[in-house]
């Protein structure tokens, strides 16, 4: 079986992964635990995915994907952003970072609530040019949490055409129409470039 290899430590991409990417066996950054862990420092989504995969790709020698990806609130000016992962500290809590949202957001009303995920997925190989996929949703930002599927900021996004947050999906009905999901289809039009 192929072998796809993702800079990634985060459970809830890789299982999304194993479920978008069918017939192919998904190795992590968890099978590479000797690897340094990879600093996310750039200032956007694109420049963290492109370090994630190029570092990766590097150690092992081979093409590897990586996935930077986040929240971005209109109310909060874009925030959290890049910095989704760690909005409400290093500890990098889900809860915590939704509660710091909810927070902000308390005097807001419902019609200024709106909100995206976004996600880019880099494909890095070996002498190579690193290429870049972007994937978006829209969405709004819920009044609590709900919903227990997923993982992250998905029990607070809310999608209205649906009257259910991320989290209150199947993996089914979130892989039709994720960030993620739809930045992979804008690789999958490319697969044969890279040899998918
Ligand atoms: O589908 C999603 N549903 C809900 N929340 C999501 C999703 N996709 C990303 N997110 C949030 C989670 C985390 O707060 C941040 C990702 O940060 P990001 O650096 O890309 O991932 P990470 O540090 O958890 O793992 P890694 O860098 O090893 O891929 O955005
Ligand atoms: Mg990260």
């Amino acid at each position: 079986m192929k072998e796809i290899v993702i800079a990634t430590q985060n459970k809830g991409k890789i299982a999304e992964f194993k479920q978008l990417f069918h017939g192919f066996e998904i190795r992590s950054l968890l099978d590479y635990p000797t690897i340094p862990d990879i600093v996310e420092d750039g200032e956007t989504f694109a420049e963290n995915a492109a370090k994630k995969a190029e570092t990766l790709a590097l150690h092992i020698n081979q093409m590897v994907i990586a996935d930077d990806s986040g929240l971005q609130v209109d109310a909060l000016d874009g925030r959290p952003g890049v910095y989704s992962a760690r909005y409400a500290g290093e500890s990098k809590n889900d809860k915590n970072n939704m509660e710091k949202v909810l927070m902000e957001l308390k005097d807001v009303p419902s019609e200024d609530r709106t909100a995206r995920f976004i996600c880019l997925i880099a494909v890095a190989s070996p002498n190579q040019e690193t290429k870049l996929y972007k994937g978006t949703c829209e969405g709004m930002i819920a009044t609590e949490a709900r919903g227990a599927n997923g993982f992250g900021y998905d029990p607070i996004f809310y999608i209205p055409e649906l009257d259910r947050t991320m989290a209150q999906l199947t993996a089914e009905e979130k892989n039709k129409r994720s960030h993620r999901a739809n930045a992979l289809k804008e690789l999958l039009a490319h697969q044969r470039e890279w040899g998918l």
